[in-house]
């Protein structure tokens, strides 16, 4: 009796176990083929459709420092557009000016933006800076933002980013040699974060939980949360599970995007529960939300989107902006002798006036323009999908979810729209220069697509004058009340990129005085 039991157990056990095994042969059988199709055979299928149309395929396997190199080298090489192909993705860049221009009047109709990257870990993010498009509806909303990001809201905000400006970069000690990132970072994310949400920021808000890798939770600083949440975000975006198995990362059930989820929840409690105590009435998200056209919800997700716009490509701008000045003296010189009268504006800001003085500043307008064609923060714009499969562009059918990006450096690099293109020259935005037209002077002026650091068309970037007139009063002030000088191996280097993604760190030192 005892010996049957022990024998149907067996047999059953046994049972589950070949039927456990047949289950997970199938299943392995099932995901061999799943890879298989994703990782081979729709890139080959891509790459024939692209090459039947004699489209430039490389790899992209390299750093993406080294790819910038190489998109420079092979800019005069590549006609219209490039098929790359990176570890787990492949993405047609549109190289020509032809080309973007084509593109941008077919967005979103035809391409609209991907979701392929879960770039950060919060619905909410994604969903105000991937998924939503400038259409009609949103028309009343357009409207709000505009005035909040519009000059009259800046000026009300001078005298405080002035003020925050001064603060942090006093932090500094007398010739000590910083990582100038690190600072843009804190000093455009201070500044963001009492314009978006409050000028009483700093006073209420002091500290923030950061998960390590190793599961250590760390209490730090909120500027310092904010970049590391960046840093993590940017490790992420080229994480291969992320792309093989999506509905994991998507739903955060693994690291790194679990670990970022909880970062970036703490993030966004501390945010939250700072508006709900924040006093000014005047923060971008007051107006947005006591507006009939936005919910709270909205208000916060719109603000948050520009906290993370802004803090991915401002700092890079202003260090490439303060290298490229630094790199010739008689530029740097000459914009130090038109600012140096600015210097007591900067301590008793008199908004109308220190706006109308910088902005008389010729000068400081083309360097800053010169500085964003040179090294743009963004080399090229965030992804787009072609949605339908019927889009031409410069006559090659673009097949169905196809991603393509702009190649906003392609467009900077243009030789047929720049003399020496890899040289800095701020006059080739004075119209009275003779730098200002085309290299060939009987083609005219330059095409509209020749200068777009913040990207053409319907998704082009929303901050485009806020950054124009926080960049001028940024490097307005450090040239006005200091001076400042590179590391020296970093002078002697011919050319140097602190775009978005690039690992180069500007080391800069800050003088205090006469210089
Ligand atoms: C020098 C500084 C900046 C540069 C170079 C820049 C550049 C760009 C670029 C290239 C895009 C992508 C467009 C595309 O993919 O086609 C973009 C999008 C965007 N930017 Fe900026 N940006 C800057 C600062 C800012 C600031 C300060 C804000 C907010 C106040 C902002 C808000 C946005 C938003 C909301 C989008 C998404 C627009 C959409 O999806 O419709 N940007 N930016």
């Amino acid at each position: 009796m005892e010996a049957n039991t022990f024998d149907v157990l067996y047999d059953t056990l046994l049972g589950y176990i070949v039927e456990g095994m047949k289950y997970s042969f199938a299943l392995s059988v099932l995901v061999g083929l799943y890879l298989l199709y994703r990782f081979f055979f729709i890139p080959y299928m891509i790459k024939r459709h692209y090459m039947k149309h004699s489209v430039t395929c490389s790899p992209r396997d390299e750093s993406y420092n080294q790819f910038r190199r190489s998109t420079n080298k092979h800019v005069e090489r590549c006609k219209d557009f490039k098929l790359y192909f990176q570890k787990t993705w492949h993405h047609l860049e549109l190289c020509s000016i032809k080309s973007i221009e084509e593109f941008q009047k077919k967005v979103p109709e035809d391409f609209d933006r991907s979701d392929h990257f879960a770039s950060y870990s919060y619905q909410a993010i994604q969903d105000a800076m991937c998924f939503k498009t400038k259409d009609d509806e949103s028309k009343p909303k357009m409207y709000h933002l505009s005035k909040c990001l519009g000059v009259s809201f800046f000026l009300s905000k001078m005298p405080l980013i002035a003020s925050l400006i001064l603060r942090r970069v006093n932090t500094i000690r007398r010739d000590e040699l910083v990582d100038f990132l690190k600072y843009s970072q804190m000093i455009t994310l201070e500044i963001m974060c009492h314009m978006l949400f409050g000028e009483d920021f700093q006073e209420k808000i002091n500290y923030a939980h950061y998960r390590h890798a190793d599961g250590y939770v760390e209490t730090c600083s909120y500027f310092t949360l904010f970049p590391r949440i960046l840093e993590d975000s940017e490790a992420q975006r080229d994480d291969i599970k992320a792309h093989m198995f999506q509905f994991l990362s998507k739903n955060y059930a693994i690291d790194p995007f679990k670990r970022n989820m909880y970062n970036i929840t703490e993030m966004m409690r501390i945010l939250t529960d700072f508006t709900n105590i924040s006093t000014d009435k005047n923060s971008m998200y007051k107006i947005l939300s006591n507006s009939e056209d936005y919910s709270q919800y909205e208000a916060f997700v719109e603000c948050v989107s520009f906290l993370f716009a802004s803090a991915e490509t401002l700092p890079h701008a202003m260090c490439s902006i303060l290298y490229q000045v630094r790199k010739s003296e008689q530029i740097y010189l000459k914009l130090k002798q038109d600012l140096r009268h600015l210097e007591d504006n900067f301590k008793q800001v008199d908004a109308e006036h220190l706006k109308e003085q910088l902005d008389s500043c010729d000068l400081l307008t083309y360097v800053i323009k010169e500085g964003l064609r040179i090294d743009p923060p963004m080399a090229q714009s965030n992804l787009y999908k072609a949605v339908e499969g019927s889009a031409e562009i410069c006559d090659v059918p673009i097949r169905k979810d196809t991603l393509v990006s702009v190649n906003i450096l392609a467009a900077h690099m243009d030789p047929d729209e720049w003399e020496n293109p890899s040289e800095f020259n701020p006059e080739r935005f004075n119209p009275l220069s003779k730098d200002f037209m085309r290299p060939d002077e009987k083609k005219g002026q330059r095409s509209n697509y020749s200068f777009i650091p913040f990207s053409v068309g319907k998704r082009s970037c929303l901050g485009q004058s806020l950054s124009l007139n926080l960049l001028k009063i940024f490097v307005g002030q450090i040239l006005a009340s200091y001076g400042y000088s590179l590391e020296g191996s970093q002078e002697g280097q011919s050319h140097m990129s602190f775009c978005r993604m690039s690992k180069n760190i500007l080391k800069l030192k800050i003088h205090k005085g006469d210089y």
